[in-house]
């Protein structure tokens, strides 16, 4: 396929080079500052710029205050019977529609960790996509990751919520948990291989079992041990439960905001 991506910063960036990585498809980016492309894909500044009815899917990866007055110099570029692919966060598909009319619009909800192929997406296709362009796009994030299909659009704003401002908390939770071995005393580059490593580490053996994450947690908590005083600290009475939901919750709270 021939793919244009409108805007290409941290997500585009991040998507683009595995798509690149793969050599499936020919990429076109539209973007007055991109820098730092991958060998092979065309570059314009200007809307202007670009042939008409010329790509079979848009990527927009501007951000989504910006889709109702920058779109719009973009739609001649795509082919009659094309598909536009929005990845911004909120935006939905009546507001796109407001801009390329009644036509395939997919909206797809990525998160930071596709940089590295191991991203997790929610896919929404609206009533005018063919099941064969739903699963053209599919198969185009799957390359980045996993792609989950959602049948509704209020569901791509929950999963924003979860997984696409993701890794914003993880790094958050990354910093403090070692600033924390920090202060017992290890050195940075120490404190980030026991964290980083004791994190992995467990996701992983979370993902190989067959156990719920209670009887993981209880397995390695033994009575009156070390992790147990640990966790009374984290836990403190449901503070812990409270705050992921609140966080969760203002995420999703913001992304009808930004409909
Ligand atoms: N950063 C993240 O972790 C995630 C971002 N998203 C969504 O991806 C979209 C982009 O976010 P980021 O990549 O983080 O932002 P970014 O600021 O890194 O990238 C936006 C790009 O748009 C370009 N741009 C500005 N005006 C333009 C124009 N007139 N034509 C074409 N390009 C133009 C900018 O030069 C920039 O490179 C947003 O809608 C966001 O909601 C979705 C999931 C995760
Ligand atoms: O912070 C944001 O708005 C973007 C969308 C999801 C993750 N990052």
């Amino acid at each position: 396929m021939n793919i244009l991506l409108i805007g290409c910063g941290k997500m585009g960036g991040a998507m683009l080079r595995q798509w690149t990585s793969r050599g499936a498809h020919s990429f076109t980016v539209a973007d007055p500052a991109a820098t730092d492309l991958p060998d092979g894909v065309t570059h314009v500044t200007r809307a202007a710029d670009l042939p008409t009815g010329a790509f079979d899917v848009a990527l927009i990866a501007i951000k989504p205050q910006m889709i109702a007055d920058v779109l719009p110099d973009y739609v001649h570029a795509v082919k009659d019977g094309g598909t536009f692919v929005s990845i911004a966060a909120g935006a939905s598909v009546a507001s796109i529609e407001k801009v390329v009319g009644d036509v395939a619009i997919v909206r797809v909800m990525p998160n930071m960790a596709a940089l590295v192929g191991m991203g997790v997406s929610g896919l929404y296709a609206n009533a005018r996509c063919t099941p064969q362009q739903a699963q053209a796009i599919t198969d185009l994030i799957d390359q980045t990751g996993t792609c989950i299909p959602v049948e509704s659009e209020d569901q791509i704003d929950r999963l924003t919520a979860v997984s696409g401002s993701g890794p914003g908390y993880v790094f958050e939770v990354l910093r403090s948990y070692v600033a924390a071995a920090e202060a017992l005393g290890f050195d940075h580059d120490t404190a980030r291989t026991l964290v980083f490593d004791t994190v992995s580490g467990t996701v992983e053996a979370a993902r190989q079992s067959d156990l719920t994450l209670e009887e993981l947690r209880n397995s390695v908590t033994s009575k009156n041990g070390t992790t147990q005083a640990g966790l009374d600290a984290l836990r403190r009475d449901g503070t812990l439960d409270d705050l992921f939901h609140t966080t969760l919750q203002a995420a999703y709270a913001r992304a009808g905001e930004l409909k």
